[in-house]
């Protein structure tokens, strides 16, 4: 791939920043939908957490239909193309999904090639039908379909990019004229399970290899977490680059409506009290169980760990008293066993309030591009869970999608001794201030661990990498 020829100076840039369908986009979002507009080539939008990638690729593709382009849109998984889908979906936008009825979102279903064609009879309307269709999305890999093998695209759109492994990238450019890659290279990489491949550079996607100033636009003013969140992110990952949207978002907290009412109550034991506070200096807490006891043990071909299993219950039970909606908040751990766990714990826990099902549980992939009031990281591994391999915790990628999910607060459960001998690990520990770091200790301020039978959870699929 050669340098990027310059863009083409068709669209004056300031009658452009002014178009009324560009007004609800900040300065960095309006300039990366002009410079895909002018793109000779190719160019990349660099979307740091809660950004506004779908946003501005929503605006991008109305203003490219507007000039009368086709457009290709495409991603690697299923979830990250419906998530943009349903965002054109909600703007009236019409588009034809490529894809097995089955995978795709229910309320793209009217969207769907097969919606579309259960009228047609004859092979003429048929074609008619898929050289009419200015926008086309499909996933990576779904680009076999007979669609794509009669007709070009003047842009294509390659969301996720930095999931995509260069060659499964390579197949949808083959079909469009100039495209936009966007991502964000600090989030998730593409799964390579061969150290080997790996080793020979496999996991180096198409837009690292092209990301430079140059060719990019990075949206830094971000519109999800509050302060001490995003400087969280900022310590670790981005440099400072990352600011807040509003002002207001800044110092947003968490709401608990119900919170000093139960504290009033003595309803809340002391430790607790300060890892739910849904006040500004509590919105990142780190519960270090180093001095609590409690080991992580192998579930299956996963490690799960019982003791921050009943911590995660606990915690969930008196942010739900304090009024907050199980849909609101997430739980993010890296192990499937621990996921199960969780999940079989919450069943059962809170089966009288038929929440436990609204809280999601999930690993840090599946929480890719998503977000909750309020998220709680179990870490799991702690003591003799040290014999192990633990790949996915010394992934600084993974540790940071897994912190920039919560929107107000941000609770970490974890053996703060172990996890600092990983690398990821041990900058967090340096960047956290002290208030954010409370100690467990059992006897002090009311915490004991509730005394339970071991719940079996066996994780039977092969592996403890996370999809
Ligand atoms: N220019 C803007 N002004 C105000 N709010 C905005 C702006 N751009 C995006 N938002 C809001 O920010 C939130 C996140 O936007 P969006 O879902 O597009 O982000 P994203 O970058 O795709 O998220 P992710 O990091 O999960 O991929 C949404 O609520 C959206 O309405």
């Amino acid at each position: 791939m050669g340098p990027p020829r310059p863009s083409r100076n068709v669209w004056p840039p300031r009658c452009w920043t002014a178009s009324p369908m560009l007004a609800h986009l900040n300065v960095a979002q309006k300039r990366a939908v002009i410079r895909a507009l002018a793109a000779e080539d190719y160019m990349l939008v660099q979307g740091f957490p809660g950004t506004g990638k779908s946003t501005t690729l929503a605006t991008m593709v109305r203003v490219l239909l507007q000039l009368g382009r086709s457009i290709l849109i495409t991603a690697y998984t299923n979830t990250a193309l419906d998530s943009l889908l349903l965002k054109l979906h909600k703007l009236g936008i019409d588009f034809m999904r490529v894809g097995r009825s089955d995978r795709v979102h229910p309320d793209l279903a009217g969207h769907t090639d097969q919606a579309r064609t259960c009228q047609v009879s004859t092979v003429e309307e048929l074609t008619e039908l898929y050289a009419s269709q200015r926008v086309v999305a499909a996933t990576c890999l779904g680009l076999n379909h007979s669609i794509f093998s009669r007709r070009t695209f003047d842009v294509c759109i390659v969301d996720e990019a930095a999931q995509v492994l260069q060659v499964t990238a390579l197949g949808p450019l083959f079909m469009c004229s100039t495209f936009v890659l966007v991502g964000d290279d600090k989030q998730l990489p593409p799964v390579v399970r061969s150290e080997s491949a790996v080793l020979h550079g496999m996991t180096e996607t198409l837009f690292e290899r092209l990301c430079r100033p140059e060719v990019t636009i990075t949206l830094t003013e971000q519109y999800r977490m509050n302060g001490p969140i995003m400087a969280l992110a900022n310590l670790l990952t981005y440099n400072n680059q990352l600011t807040c949207g509003t002002p207001q978002l800044e110092k947003a907290t968490l709401d608990l409506p119900h919170y000093q009412r139960l504290v009033e109550k003595g309803a809340v034991a002391p430790w607790l009290q300060r890892v739910v506070a849904p006040t500004l200096e509590e919105a990142v807490v780190l519960v270090d169980t180093a001095g609590a006891g409690g080991e992580a043990r192998v579930g299956g071909s996963s490690l799960v760990n019982h003791w921050e299993a009943r911590l995660v219950i606990v915690v969930v039970r008196t942010l739900l008293k304090a009024g907050l909606s199980g849909s609101d908040m997430g739980i993010i751990t890296p192990y499937r066993g621990q996921v199960k766990l969780v999940r079989k714990l919450l069943a059962k826990e809170l089966k009288e309030e038929d929440v436990g099902k609204r809280v999601e549980v999930n690993t840090v992939d599946q929480y890719q591009g998503r977000d909750k009031m309020a998220i709680i990281c179990s870490f799991v591994r702690c003591g003799k869970s040290n014999d192990k391999p633990a790949g996915i915790l010394t992934d600084r990628r993974r540790l940071n999608v897994a912190l920039t999910r919560a929107k107000r607060k941000l609770i970490l459960i974890g053996d703060q001794v172990t996890l600092t001998r990983y690398t990821s690990f041990s900058c967090l520990m340096k960047v956290l201030a002290p208030h954010q770091v409370y100690c467990l200790t059992p006897g002090t301020d009311g915490f004991q661990w509730e005394e339970e039978e071991e719940e079996e959870c066996q994780d039977t699929e092969a592996t403890e990498l996370e999809k």
